[in-house]
């Protein structure tokens, strides 16, 4: 048994248990369970179509899995959707940038806040009442995650103008303005050269460490989930073939076998 496999429900932050997902009797995952530490990067890899992204829609809601439950931060759900669990402090990239460009890049930060806004529809339009001073609480955080994220210079620029590794660096600001507990990044890195995934890595790593944020993330990029992660689950063909510290997956034969096509 690896030590990720053992990692109990007192200091899991999330973990899976018997997951399985199917469309229309196409098993996307079958029987996946692991679970992920409060303050650590796990990343999900696995060959094309082998239920990684199926697997972030069932942690946040897009997807109902048929089988098993769901645990984070101590609640254990079958049935949730995206709303509930960016309340309950998970929040999400996607594999296509989903960000609004024709806004600029504080806007687009700025609508990471709305969760915690605390004045009413009404208040913003009108700009009175709590609207006033809840703006400049949410502005303040916005631009705190903006220097984070060393986008000062784009702060003002429409999103849909901006390189894409930009666009990809932005939306990761607008979940993290969320304040997660837990991250979840699909692909965040795609489409990048090996300059830019490595700078992005370490904008990942940033968030994990700075904000304090739990990371999920789908990489295909072995030599990147080898030195960002402190955990790799490998998914094959829905199912979970390897579970543990980086070193210990790269040598599993296994995951060998699943990247090499020797066992198909
Ligand atoms: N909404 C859906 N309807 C039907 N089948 C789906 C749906 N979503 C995923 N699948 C199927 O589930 C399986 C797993 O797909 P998924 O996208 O989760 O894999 P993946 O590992 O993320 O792949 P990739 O690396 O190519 O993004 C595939 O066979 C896919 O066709």
């Amino acid at each position: 048994m690896t030590e990720h496999s053992m990692t109990t429900s007192s200091n899991a932050l999330l973990s899976l248990d018997h997951i399985s997902l199917s469309f229309k009797g196409v098993n996307a995952i079958t029987d996946i369970s692991f679970a992920v530490r409060a303050g650590e990067i796990c990343a999900l890899i696995g060959p094309n179509g082998a239920g990684k992204s199926s697997l972030l829609n069932v942690i946040n809601g897009v997807y109902q899995p048929q089988r098993g439950s769901v645990h984070f931060d101590g609640h254990a759900y079958r049935r949730m959707n995206p709303y509930h669990a960016a309340h309950s402090g998970i929040a999400r990239t996607f594999q296509n940038i989903a960000l609004f460009r024709r806004m600029s890049v504080l806007d687009n930060v700025l609508t990471g806040r709305n969760l915690h806004r605390r004045s009413t529809w009404l208040e913003q339009t009108l700009n009175v009442g709590r609207a006033r001073s809840d703006e400049t609480v949410q502005r303040s955080y916005a631009e705190v995650v903006i220097d984070a994220l060393d986008l000062q210079r784009y702060r003002h620029t429409t999103v849909g103008t901006l390189p894409y590794g930009v666009q990809k660096r932005v939306e990761l600001a607008r979940a993290l303005a969320a304040e997660p507990r837990l991250l979840l990044l699909d692909e965040p890195m795609a489409g990048m050269n090996a300059d830019e995934k490595h700078v992005m890595a370490g904008y990942v790593l940033d968030a994990n460490t700075q904000f304090g944020v739990t990371v999920v993330l789908i990489e295909h990029d072995i030599g990147v989930v080898m030195g960002l992660s402190d955990h790799v689950v490998v998914l094959d063909y829905g199912k979970k073939i390897a579970d543990g510290a980086p070193a210990e997956v790269r040598s599993n034969p296994d995951v060998l076998a699943a990247y090499l096509g020797t066992r198909h």
